[in-house]
């Protein structure tokens, strides 16, 4: 287990080469196993470049009147039903909804409705205990899991029928070759969509709900939170004109409390990887086809580098954190392509849950967020 910033670079960055990912079979199986975080090498580049493309800021501010739809009429939703909402499974449908719109824009309902719900299937087994008995949740996500490959399949057919050369995340997948004119498989294709979608969604859904808890408990940084974004609001003629990249860009105040969340939650806490051959690390050897663990919470949590870490303060990110000592999104070959995305989402959300709810709301939303960090 790692715990310091050097470790974790180490392992992460500088000596990446001598480590490779490692997941449990049974989750490598659920995903689809040409998904790119369990590669390396020229493979795994030659997709995270497809990845990393469909999800750049030039791309991804393309999909902010998408996203503020998704955004909007999540909130309405809440309003119209009048009722306590789960704040984290609310979230988990809005991270999918991007997650869906980044990878094929805008997509047939029916097709949607069939991913989803056979989505949700294998998101219920992922965690479950890994048998293949009929009845069993593993089983039950097996079986979706290789619906959605004929899905994919479905749908890669309609488009490429329809000789649609899109600029999301499909489309880039479609039209790649390799240096021998090879094109990507449907099956290579359907796991890496697959994995996209997994690595988005509860990520995603839990800093967002950290953030409406963080802020529900400071009451003073909640009206700053508010003001940041009243004057937006006001800018936008009353939020009538939609939100734009470079509103997105200029709320520093929201922006550090995105930051602070990610820290204080540290979402993704570590990671492994395994050593690929007998490493030697500061007179430590680590033997061959063994797992290491770069510690993310433990840096993020450490006083050294952020004083007073069990304390909620978004300031301290009025610096920048020493080199390496903040990797929320991972760091090196393997960091996470979609960081821009998740924080553009996260802060259209606050834009639109500030502006137009009242606090007493925000509170009602916060029970069901403690009830939820109870159960866990
Ligand atoms: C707040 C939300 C998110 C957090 C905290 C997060 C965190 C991470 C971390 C820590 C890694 C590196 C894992 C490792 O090194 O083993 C990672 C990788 C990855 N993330 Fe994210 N992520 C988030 C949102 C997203 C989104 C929205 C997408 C896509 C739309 C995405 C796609 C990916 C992919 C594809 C990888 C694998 C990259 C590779 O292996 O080269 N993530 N993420």
């Amino acid at each position: 287990m790692l715990a310091s910033p050097e470790a974790a670079r180490f392992v992460l960055v500088t000596h990446a080469h001598l480590f490779k990912p490692t997941y449990p079979k049974s989750k490598e199986r659920l995903i689809g196993p040409h998904a790119l975080f369990f590669h390396r090498g020229g493979y795994h580049a030659r997709l995270r470049r497809l990845v990393q493309n469909s999800l750049a800021p030039q791309t991804i501010k393309k999909l902010i009147p998408d996203i503020q739809g998704i955004a909007v009429s999540t909130l309405e939703s809440w309003a119209a039903s009048g009722q306590g909402v789960n704040t984290f499974y609310e979230m988990k449908k809005l991270s999918f909804d991007v997650g869906i719109l980044s990878i094929f824009g805008h997509m047939e309902r029916g097709f949607r409705e069939m991913l989803e719900e056979n989505y949700r299937k294998v998101d219920k087994g992922y965690n479950s205990f890994p048998t293949n008995i009929p009845g069993t949740a593993y089983q039950q996500a097996i079986l979706a899991r290789k619906r959605l490959n004929r899905i994919l399949g479905e749908i890669i057919s309609s488009r490429t029928e329809k000789r649609l050369l899109e600029k999301d995340m499909l489309g880039h997948f479609l039209s790649f070759k390799d240096e021998n004119d090879k094109k990507l498989s449907d099956e290579q294709i359907a796991d890496n969509i697959i994995g996209v979608l997994f690595a988005a969604q509860d990520t995603t859904a839990s800093v967002i709900t950290w953030v409406l808890k963080f802020l529900h408990d400071d009451p003073q940084l909640l009206e700053a939170v508010k003001a940041e974004q009243m004057a937006i609001y006001d800018t936008n003629n009353g939020g009538k004109m939609p939100l734009t990249w470079e509103q997105t860009r200029s709320m520093p105040l929201t922006h550090r409390v995105v930051m602070e969340s990610l820290r204080m939650a540290s979402i993704i806490s570590f990671t492994f990887r395994e050593a690929v051959v007998d490493v030697e690390y500061k007179g430590y050897l680590i033997p061959k086809g063994w797992k290491v663990m770069p510690l993310f919470r433990n840096i993020h949590h450490n006083p050294e580098f952020f004083p007073n870490p069990q304390e909620f303060d978004p300031s301290r990110f009025e610096v920048a954190p020493k080199a390496n000592t903040f990797m929320p999104f991972g760091n090196g070959v393997h960091a996470c392509p979609g960081n821009e995305l998740a924080k553009l989402e996260a802060l259209i959300l606050i834009h639109h849950l500030v502006t137009n709810f009242r606090y007493l709301f925000i509170y009602m939303i916060l029970l069901d967020v403690l009830k939820l960090c109870l159960r866990f």
